[in-house]
């Protein structure tokens, strides 16, 4: 076994152990997951068979990277009949085939977030509820919380504690949104998310035949990211491996920053109480990060209170400080991250995939895809919205899932009039009542109308019929006939390839080419998966897809491109070159998660979780203006840049003074030097740098050097720009919030806030303004 070589004493003796419960706990980049991946391998080079081990991933995308590495060290052969995946695609697969034990078809739907919410706003709608109240966000998260608890809706009714809360906060409805909730799903023969978890955990409890079953089944069980699991997840791998105990969970207490989807960091405590006779493994050497990135993540995530204290240290190069950069707004922000991208990849000749932009909130990416743009440089982004959510792929998928399981309420409503066949609201409406009154569901009640008191015309009675028979022969077919050749009869016969192909407008073109896309997609799944034994059918790939993460849908193509995503999605993830923007009081730490200390905590564990992603270098930057909810807003710099020893910063990038090209977004353009040209503009670092070198320079003149230590307070530009000023009309000093102003072509307004030279002014005939008061030809009235 050459390969355990590959690691170092405490990951070997941990990679080594065969039998009975084990836990790993270590900081980041210390080869958790890497011990977790030889562990297979060694486990399978010892005689286990494939086939009894489980291994639980956070992203399919890693369960397959897992794959192919042990595939490398031990053959593709074992490595493919390994059952490894995230908890809801494993889980997912088992239901499927255990449907009839839980009064589940077997074609059951996965109702996504949006399928979810959408019929959450439906019953909040037909209980007659004020829909400011129950909002679908809060409704559906604590639905969602109480089945990560494993609360049924009838426990969630019986419970005071909860009943109470929910009255307190003036939403005494929630319990039976959560009933009428659990009942339409099950009627529509959907499950959501949390369900995958919920019922599994149900059906391993009431039929232990399966629990046995399974439990022989997965004589070994690994969990990766363990610190994450919820209640629900630690239940389900408590119950399988019972029996065997030959379980293997692996975590970092100091990386757990899902608390908000309901887990818990309690797991890693009760393992020694749940096994008693554990083995704990500690590993301390990280090999991902240079000495100065491990050393600044120890500084943060030291201010925390609640954590097992480790000493993660690492024999890698010192390398460089970690650079904080000010901007004075979120488009500078971009525009600097892009030019620096730019720079960095010809300096140290990297390539694109070896970056990545972390931020807190997907609303972020906006200002770095611009800037990005506008160099020219790949990128590709996680988080948005991703291919399966747009609506033509969610339209086809729709008539998949319809056929698939007719019973879906959510595929019925999207496609039932889609394209248009002349059957609208109103009879939707009817059908709708109708099947509530008798509890069943809308499908039964297209196909007899009259069996349940619903009144139609002839006209739309035939139109409906047509829709049921199409629907009927599509399923029909299911059994036999692969997913491909049955996808593609769909978008046909359904009129959706016509309807988009008829639409030559570039949106147009853009959607019929994305269902091309997902039907080229079904054709790779039908490929890669049929055996001689078994055809891939459409249910087959319905179940991957619903259950596929932004990350697991990486094409070749965006392979090589600058990486976009929340710190959240970044997690077990690393990369050379790693920024992280967007660090601002109210942004990052997040203005909901400060008021308490728990909460403050896990977001200095999420920027723990962010500044271990890099490895040789790490960029922090913050901007002093920014956009949020339409108002520009003025920023701090986040207390966590504070918190980091300032012996491994370097804030040189935090002290400039004010430049001209600071002054508006299209004042800059970065067009001409990467067109290519031969003579190479100075960028934006270069200004940035001169100017920084100018401030240095003045400073000493005046005999106060430049400060060592950052200055974090708001920078008063106010006076800077008043010195400078020639071209305004007006004294800028003058211009401050509440005076009226006349513009030359805004006309008569009013100053809202000052800051960097920037004016934002409400103008009654043209609306908010930004001016710079440099320029803008303003007069104080
Ligand atoms: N003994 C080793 N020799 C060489 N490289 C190693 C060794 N151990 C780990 N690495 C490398 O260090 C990096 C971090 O390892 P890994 O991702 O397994 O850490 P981790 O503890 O799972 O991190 P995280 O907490 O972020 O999930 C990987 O690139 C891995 O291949
Ligand atoms: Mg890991």
């Amino acid at each position: 076994m050459e390969y355990l070589k590959e690691l170092n004493d405490p990951q070997r003796a941990a990679a080594s152990h065969l039998e009975g419960p084990m836990m790993v706990i270590a900081g980041a980049g210390s080869g958790k997951t890497r011990v977790l991946t030889y562990r297979i391998a060694h486990l399978i080079d010892n005689g286990v068979d494939p086939f009894n081990i489980l291994a639980l991933t956070f992203t399919n995308k890693a369960a397959k990277e897992m794959k192919e590495r042990i595939a490398n060290m031990i053959g593709g052969h074992e490595a493919r009949n390994i059952w490894m995946g995230t908890f809801h695609s494993i889980f997912a697969r088992i239901l499927r085939s255990e449907y009839d034990k839980i009064g589940y078809p077997s074609n059951f739907t996965i109702y996504d977030t949006q399928d979810s919410k959408s019929l959450l706003k439906t019953i909040i709608k037909e209980m007659g509820l004020d829909d400011k109240l129950y909002k679908t966000n809060i409704v559906y998260g604590r639905i969602s919380s109480a089945k990560n608890n494993l609360i049924s809706p009838q426990a969630y009714l019986k419970n005071v504690e909860i009943v109470s809360e929910d009255q307190s906060n003036a939403r005494p409805k929630m319990g039976d949104i959560y009933l009428e909730y659990a009942k339409r799903c099950y009627r529509a023969g959907a499950m959501d998310f949390d369900d995958l978890l919920f019922i599994t955990n149900v059906l391993l409890k009431k039929h232990p035949d399966v629990l046995l079953k399974y439990q022989e089944k997965f004589k070994y069980i690994l969990v990766d990211e363990y610190q994450d699991t919820n209640y629900s997840q630690y239940l389900i791998v408590k119950r399988l491996a019972a029996r065997y105990e030959n379980l293997c969970v692996v975590g970092d207490d100091a990386q757990s920053i899902y608390a908000f989807r309901g887990a818990n960091i309690q797991n890693i405590l009760n393992f020694k109480r749940d096994y008693p006779d554990y083995k704990l493994y500690k590993l301390e050497q990280n090999y991902r990060s240079t000495q100065t990135i491990v050393d600044a993540a120890n500084s943060i995530i030291d201010n925390n209170r609640d954590q097992i204290k480790k000493d993660v240290w690492t024999s890698n190069p010192e390398g460089d400080k970690i650079r904080v950069v000010r901007t004075y707004s979120d488009n500078e922000e971009g525009k600097f991250v892009a030019n620096d991208i730019f720079e960095s990849k010809n300096n140290l000749q990297a390539s694109d995939n070896d970056f990545a932009i972390l931020y807190r909130t997907n609303a972020q990416s906006r200002s770095m895809e611009e800037a990005l743009r506008k160099l020219n440089i790949p990128y590709k982004i996680y988080g948005g919205l991703s291919f399966y959510q747009r609506k033509e792929i969610k339209d086809l998928l729709a008539y998949f899932r319809l056929a698939a399981n007719p019973k879906d309420e959510e595929a019925f409503k999207r496609i039932v009039n889609y394209p248009k066949r002349g059957i609208g609201n109103t009879t939707i409406d009817k059908l709708t009542i109708g099947a509530n009154n008798a509890g069943a569901s809308l499908w039964n009640a297209a196909c007899n109308p009259a069996e349940f008191g619903v009144q139609l015309s002839s006209g739309v009675f035939n139109k409906l019929q047509q829709f049921t028979l199409m629907m009927k022969s599509f399923a029909s077919k299911l059994d036999n006939t692969k997913a491909f050749e049955l996808a593609d009869e769909i978008a046909k016969v359904s009129g959706i390839y016509k309807e988009l192909y008829a639409d030559k407008t570039p949106e147009g073109v853009a959607r019929y080419e994305n269902i091309q896309e997902l039907l080229n997609g079904i054709q790779e799944f039908t490929d890669n998966e049929s055996t001689d034994e078994k055809i891939v059918t459409l249910p087959d790939f319905l179940i991957d897809v619903a259950l596929l993460t932004d990350a697991d849908n990486e094409s070749e193509e965006d392979k090589d491109k600058v990486t976009l995503m929340t710190i959240h999605s970044a997690k077990g993830l690393e990369f050379p070159y790693v920024y992280i923007v967007g660090l601002e009081e109210n942004l990052f730490p997040s203005q909901l998660s400060i008021s308490t200390r728990s909460e403050l905590e896990e977001e200095r564990r999420l920027f723990y979780v962010a500044v271990t992603r890099a490895e040789k270098k790490c960029t922090l930057s913050y901007a002093t203006s920014r956009y949020r909810w339409g108002q520009l807003s003025q920023c701090e710099p986040s207390r966590f840049i504070e918190e980091i020893d300032s012996r491994f910063l370097d804030t040189s990038l935090t002290n400039q003074e004010k430049s001209p090209m600071h002054l508006g977004d299209d004042d800059f353009d970065f067009g001409g030097f990467n067109g290519g040209q031969k003579k190479k503009q100075p960028t934006y670092l270069d200004k940035y740098k001169n100017q920084s070198q100018k401030y240095s320079k003045k400073s000493s003149s005046t005999g106060t050097s430049a400060p060592s230590k950052p200055n974090f307070g708001v920078p008063k530009n106010l006076k800077k720009v008043s010195g400078t000023t020639k071209a305004a009309k007006v004294d800028v000093s003058k211009v401050i919030p509440g005076v009226q102003v006349m513009h030359d072509r805004f006309g008569k307004g009013k100053v809202l806030t000052v800051e960097d030279g920037k004016a934002t002014v409400f103008f009654p005939s043209h609306g908010q303004k930004q001016l710079l008061l440099q320029f803008a030809k303003l007069e104080v009235l």
